[in-house]
């Protein structure tokens, strides 16, 4: 092989005789070896590392084949990352396979809820927006560092100077609207409110603190 990266995965079929002993030895080693991801560059004190398993996860080997590294594992402590794959209680020890599969297959992830952008509407075409208009927020001057009530956030709902409030902070969406990859319309409904529960429901994990840095128009007075 010229080159150490390429491997190929082939399936190997033993001799009748042997193949019940040796596949039951192959599966419980298999069992207890996963593929370890590693992205760490040596600096960012191993942050990267649990990728596919928790940090909880007890190492037995680690190895490297060319430029491949891989960790033996113990098999037991994957045991809670992998209790989604176990089978409900049932006595039908034979049947748990087939069980296995079918809740999988129950188990498909909700159908994302993306719109296509449109042309020049792109995640990083709001970025680079960001970046050069001077004023998204829309403040003539003034300072986003003001404390604004929510009487202030209802009252603008007009194009051009649609406020939310989310998690404390008053943002001016109006220009960030037609980039909102979950489409105009949910972001409508943020609009002249707090839409804080509404945006963790659909996806807490977005930084909005960063996304919408440039449309800052205050803080939120929670004093009422
Ligand atoms: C106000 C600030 C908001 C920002 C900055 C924002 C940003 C985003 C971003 C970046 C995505 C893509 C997420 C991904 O690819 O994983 C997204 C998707 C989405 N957003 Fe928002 N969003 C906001 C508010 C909302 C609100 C209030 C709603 C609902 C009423 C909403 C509904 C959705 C939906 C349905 C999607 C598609 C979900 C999916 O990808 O599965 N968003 N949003």
């Amino acid at each position: 092989m010229d080159n150490d990266d390429d491997f190929t995965f082939c399936q190997v079929s033993l001799p009748a005789e042997q193949e019940g002993h040796e596949t039951k030895k192959l599966v419980s080693d298999i069992g207890g070896i996963s593929i370890k991801d590693d992205f760490s560059d040596g600096n960012n004190n191993g942050q990267n590392d649990c990728l596919l398993w928790n940090e909880n996860t007890s190492f037995k080997k680690q190895g490297a084949i060319g430029s491949l590294s891989f960790n033996v594992i113990d098999a037991p402590s994957l045991k809670q990352s992998t209790d989604f794959l176990r089978p409900v209680a049932s006595g039908d020890a034979g049947g748990s396979t087939k069980k296995v599969r079918e809740e999988n297959v129950a188990r498909k992830p909700a159908p994302r809820a993306k719109v296509p952008f449109e042309k020049g509407h792109s995640q990083m075409d709001w970025l680079k927006l960001t970046q050069t208009h001077p004023d998204l927020a829309g403040l003539n001057g003034q300072s986003n560092e003001r404390l604004i009530s929510m009487d202030e956030v209802r009252q603008h709902q007009e194009e051009g100077s649609r406020w939310t409030a989310l998690k404390g902070r008053v943002y001016n969406i109006s220009p960030y609207m037609r980039f909102h990859p979950g489409g105009v319309d949910m972001l409508m409904k943020a609009v002249g409110k707090d839409c804080t529960s509404l945006f963790n429901k659909h996806h807490a994990w977005v930084n909005a603190e960063f996304l919408l840095e440039k449309c800052l128009v205050g803080k939120l007075d929670d004093s009422e």
